[in-house]
């Protein structure tokens, strides 16, 4: 991978040996290349030229600070689907008339804070929504700007935790429902319609299901035009997949270039919430292998990452490749499976890996950018892990290690009452 080559049969995060990061700050620990986010970023930005557009990141993906940084430096826009996640948006130097708040049970306080900082659109999720959103609106004397997201009942083909956009998922309304909460919205006087917006699901490995929910987008549009209801942008969400093994996911530029195709030259912005497709492969979590555990029916490498750190194996079957940090040709070479020490059998985080193992090697587990860290929960009482970023030659610690007292602090012992 171009951001952590294996030299001299050593891995590197940029310039840097991992094993040097490791020993400085310890295991387990996420790194991130800042240049590998920012190509990819760019890659959005490059096929968008020429055309009025908004890359509104999702921060649910990777919200470390120094994540939200860089990509605001780059002119990123953000969405957003809590009053945290603008925090840090703010907190990070992001704009926050470029974010979008999508989530399908927004409260009412969440929307006060977003309506004082000036967000660009509220992605409603409900007719209900639509009311609640319009009284907050104009109790603070504001005009909320809005989209409403529709489930344009597609296929994404991906595992059925991530898909978004069929029927039976409690998100988005239905194109019927969409017309007549947009006719609802036009009435209101706190509100202004702004745009339309859908997001099919994640991981998504083919062109076709985007197409399919824009051209549907598409219709919706015309049918508002003709009732004097005319929309601004169109935002098709994120959902766009990475490799992680042998996927085959379309390039940012052949999707793009897909989209844009279809979209000609209807005077309409468009907006993306890409999340995976940009961090996911800018991420390595690395961790340290405490005890090596054959048994007659596995071969177990008990390291000290578990699924409080990185939950997708166990949650969704994910599959992330596992290698040495330090390549070995020494030693005898088996299938192991790579477990954490979290009190469940679920917590893996890879099974039947072929690698020449040791008593305290580091593992670097890949495509670990997106859906990590923020995952991650103190199950066990487990302190979260730290976060490095690298950039070129510099290496900079971004988020420490939780410490013990970070985990139980606000919480009481009940009590004398004797
Ligand atoms: C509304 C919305 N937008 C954007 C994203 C980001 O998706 P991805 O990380 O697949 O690009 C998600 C998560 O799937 C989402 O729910
Ligand atoms: N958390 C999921 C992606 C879902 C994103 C939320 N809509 C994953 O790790 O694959």
């Amino acid at each position: 991978m171009k951001y952590f080559p294996y030299r001299d049969g050593q891995l590197y995060a940029e310039n840097t040996p991992v094993s040097e990061i490791a020993a400085r700050h310890g295991t387990p620990c996420y790194i991130y290349s800042r240049q590998a986010l920012e190509g990819a970023f760019r890659e959005y930005q490059q096929a968008l030229s020429g055309c009025d557009h908004m890359v509104c990141y999702a921060v649910k993906a990777n919200s470390n600070l120094a994540v939200l940084d860089a990509l605001a430096r780059l002119g990123a826009g953000f969405d957003i689907v809590s009053a945290g996640e603008l925090e840090r948006v703010i907190a990070a130097g992001g704009d926050p008339a470029r974010v979008v708040f999508s989530g399908v049970a927004k409260k009412p306080e969440e929307m006060a804070l977003a309506l004082e900082l000036g967000i660009a659109c509220f992605n409603l999720e409900s007719a209900a929504e639509l009311e609640v959103l319009a009284s907050v609106a104009a109790s603070a004397g504001r005009v909320a700007k809005v989209s409403v997201r529709v489930n344009p009942d597609v296929d994404a083909q991906t595992h059925p935790y991530i898909s978004t956009g069929l029927r039976e998922n409690k998100f988005g309304v239905t194109t019927e429902e969409a017309l007549r909460v947009y006719r609802r919205a036009a009435e209101l006087q706190s509100i202004e319609v702004v745009g339309v917006d859908c997001h099919i699901g994640s991981q998504l490995t083919q062109i076709s299901p985007f197409i399919d929910a824009l051209k549907r987008l598409l219709d919706l549009i015309d049918q508002l035009a003709d009732e004097g209801i005319v929309l601004h942008h169109l935002d098709l969400g994120g959902g766009l997949g990475v490799c992680y093994r042998d996927e085959q996911p379309p390039s940012i530029g052949d999707y793009i270039g897909a989209v844009r195709e279809v979209l000609g030259d209807r005077p309409l912005q468009l907006v993306f919430e890409p999340g995976r497709s940009i961090v996911a492969n800018a991420g390595l979590l690395i961790t340290r292998v405490e005890y090596l555990k054959p048994t007659s029916e596995h071969n177990f490498a008990l390291v000290d990452a578990a699924m409080n750190d990185m939950i997708r194996p166990a949650l969704y079957q994910a599959w992330l490749d596992i290698r040495n940090v330090n390549e070995r040709s020494d030693g005898h070479r088996a299938s192991w499976d790579i477990v954490g020490p979290v009190c469940e059998t679920g917590d893996f985080l890879g099974k039947d890996r072929d690698l020449t193992l040791h008593q305290g090697d580091l593992l670097a587990i890949f495509g670990a950018g997106a859906y990590g860290f923020t995952m991650s929960s103190n199950y066990n009482s487990r302190p979260r892990a730290a976060e490095v970023m690298v950039d070129g030659d510099s290496v900079h610690l971004v988020r420490e290690r939780e410490r013990f007292a970070d985990i139980i602090r606000g919480e009481h012992r009940l009590p004398d009452q004797g």
